[in-house]
């Protein structure tokens, strides 16, 4: 077994992936979700990755993240940060208001009272949400508390983003709305993205590349360069061809395997 994590810097790669495979359980019950996974994501480049449900896409986030080990290869993340994670449920701690939520990660991080103030205000302001740092979860819309846990994930100040199907339980507007609001977010602060969906529109719309995996045991089976200009619509003829060519592949993979 190699291991997972280290930290060399790179100036051309912010995440590299070399031969990694992971297996669940051991002897007969084994299951090996990936299979010799090598990819790179350059400094501020947005990758997103789809495939057939079960294919091991979360499984690939989680080991970047650190959650979990690999069973074989290596992760590389260039420089000593943790990459942000976030998930479809924004996983907010919901006795705690907005403002408290987002100043989580500076605490951790030991920084004083009044620069992690300033932080919250502009991290809020980042997301548009300046007015509700006062208010709890429960009180905001479910695009608001991605919202939130977007501003908490970039408080760790880290260029590496690991998002998986963050706005997939948000309706249509919404997911619209907060395309733009990552897309920006994404190119001010020059952040490297590896995100997960199962909704290839969403790639389209939002990737510099799109990787697509095989069923179990994932594979990296294709991908392509997307080269819309941004700022980009989910509705776009441009984005519906590469959405289409994508869908095209991913169902000949899905009927290869007979799902
Ligand atoms: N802890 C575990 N123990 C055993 N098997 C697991 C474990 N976690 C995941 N698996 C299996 O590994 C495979 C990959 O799972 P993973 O959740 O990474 O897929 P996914 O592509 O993210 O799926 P989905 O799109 O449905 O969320 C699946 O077959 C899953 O059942």
């Amino acid at each position: 077994m190699t291991s997972t994590t280290t930290t060399p810097q790179s100036a051309t790669t912010a995440v590299a992936l070399s031969g990694v495979t992971k297996v669940y359980g051991r002897g007969a019950n084994a299951v090996l979700a990936l299979d010799g996974v090598s990819l790179d994501v350059a400094p501020g480049e947005f990758v997103c990755l789809v495939g057939a449900s079960g294919c091991g896409k979360s499984t690939l986030l989680n080991l970047v993240a650190g959650l979990d080990r690999v069973s074989g290869g290596q992760i590389t993340l260039a420089g000593d940060a943790n990459p942000g994670l976030m998930f479809q449920e924004p996983a907010l701690f919901p006795w705690l208001t907005v403002d408290a939520n987002v100043e989580v990660p500076l605490k951790l991080r030991r920084l004083p009272r009044a620069q992690r103030r300033e932080r919250v205000a502009e991290l809020l302001r980042t997301v548009h949400l300046a007015d509700f740092g006062r208010k709890r979860p429960h009180e905001l819309s479910g695009g608001m508390r991605q919202r939130v846990a977007l501003a908490r994930t970039l408080a760790l100040d880290t260029p590496v983003l690991l998002m998986d199907e963050p706005f997939g339980a948000l309706d249509a507007m919404t997911r619209d709305i907060l395309h733009d609001e990552l897309e920006r977010i994404w190119s001010e602060r020059k952040l490297s993205v590896l995100f997960v969906t199962h909704n290839v529109r969403e790639a389209a719309r939002l990737a510099d590349r799109i990787i697509l995996l095989s069923s179990r045991p994932g594979r990296i089976i294709y991908s392509t360069e997307v080269n819309i200009p941004r700022p980009r619509r989910i509705d776009s003829p441009e984005v519906a061809a590469i959405a289409a060519e994508v869908t095209e592949r991913l169902r000949t993979e899905v009927g290869r395997h007979g799902q």
